[in-house]
């Protein structure tokens, strides 16, 4: 038997950016209430409107009905950019999340990693425009947390500036696969129980897409805290969810917290059981920025120093999983050179893609 969730109905606020100069005030007070309780929010009025949400979703799709082995010429790399399938295995489950991702980012890391424009035209260019539009709203909301901590306005715009090639920010198109309707069998999971380890993120999602829980449950930033009440995040067209991860807790001193959230595997009436689809951008800083709170809570590290930890946490397993498929399976495809640890890499993984394999 399947045990059933525990949902507790929690306020996940929503927050007009309309007029945003003249209310940035108002607008700041809102952000950090909810950046001190849940977490969770969502923004609407941002200008990203409807129609281009709509054209990166369909990139985004055209990009995963690919075959394999072209998304393969795009492998996952530890910069954190690239393609990987049921590569991801979340610490709190210790399973693989039945999804595939494509990470872009704005500069140096991608060097190799951009899809050719001989496969989808436009892809870099639009998924790009798409990227600098996030940013923009990213950089609006910068300034009310800086705010919000008693920092000046540009305190966090320096240190994710779109200008600087090392900047590590992220656009994630996440494809999640369909699941079967199995009664007895535990379902797999779709996004394990994790909290964001960078700044802030922004997430699009396509309404009636189900799935995204939240755990509020997280004192200090160096503690996982898993309770098991789960609230869920119902999305509405034209907003965007935002919630506060890793870092900012930490360079707020545990103030503002980074919540325990996930994509249900899906086995309970109601629950949302097709393919899914949705849009993450990761605001991460550029290698050099000092983190550090006003009350000096924890030690200072630099963007490098925190990227490089939450990637031994989070990804190792990713690395190894990768490692041995490319041993396994390693297939001649594309003959690239891509950095994998200082190995050239020219035996790509290829994976079978069947929704139910675990
Ligand atoms: O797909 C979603 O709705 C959430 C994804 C997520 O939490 C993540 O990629 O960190
Ligand atoms: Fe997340």
């Amino acid at each position: 038997m399947i045990e059933k969730t525990r949902y507790v109905d929690r306020e996940i606020p929503h927050i007009s950016l309309k007029d945003f100069e003249k209310r940035i005030d108002d607008i700041t007070q809102e952000l950090r209430a909810a950046a001190e309780n849940t977490g969770f929010f969502a923004i609407t009025d941002h200008g990203i409107s409807e129609t281009e949400v709509n054209s990166m979703f369909k990139l985004s799709e055209q990009f995963f009905v690919l075959p394999e082995e072209t998304k393969a010429t795009v492998p996952w790399t530890p910069q954190n950019v690239g393609w990987e399938s049921r590569g991801q295995v979340r610490p709190a489950t210790g399973l693989a999340d039945q999804k595939e991702t494509y990470n872009l980012q704005f500069g140096e890391n991608m060097k190799n990693t951009w899809l050719s424009d001989d496969v989808l035209p436009g892809f870099k260019d639009k998924s790009l425009g798409f990227m600098r539009h996030v940013q923009e709203v990213s950089e609006r909301l910068m300034i009310c947390l800086a705010r919000g901590l008693g920092f000046k306005d540009d305190y966090f715009h320096q240190y994710h500036d779109i200008r600087r090639p090392d900047l590590q920010s992220v656009l994630r198109l996440l494809h999640y696969f369909e699941v079967p309707k199995a009664a007895d069998t535990k379902p797999l999971q779709r996004c394990g129980a994790h909290a964001d380890w960078g700044f802030l993120t922004l997430l699009f999602q396509k309404p009636g897409q189900s799935g995204l829980e939240i755990c509020p449950e997280r004192e200090v930033v160096t503690e996982q805290g898993h309770g098991n009440e789960w609230t869920k995040v119902k999305f509405e067209k034209g907003m965007i969810v935002c919630n506060i991860g890793d870092l900012l807790m930490s360079w707020s001193d545990d103030r503002f917290k980074s919540t325990l959230h996930r994509v249900k595997a899906p086995s309970e009436e109601g629950d949302f059981y097709d393919e899914r689809y949705s849009i993450a951008f990761f605001n991460q800083p550029v290698k050099d920025a000092i983190i550090q709170g006003p009350k000096k809570k924890y030690p200072a590290v630099t963007g490098e120093e925190f990227t490089r930890k939450a990637m031994e946490k989070y990804y190792s397993a990713l690395k190894k999983t990768l490692a041995s498929q490319k041993t396994e399976r390693g297939t001649k495809t594309k003959k690239r050179k891509a950095e994998w640890g200082g190995e050239s890499r020219r035996h790509m993984p290829r994976r079978k893609c069947k929704a139910t394999s675990a």
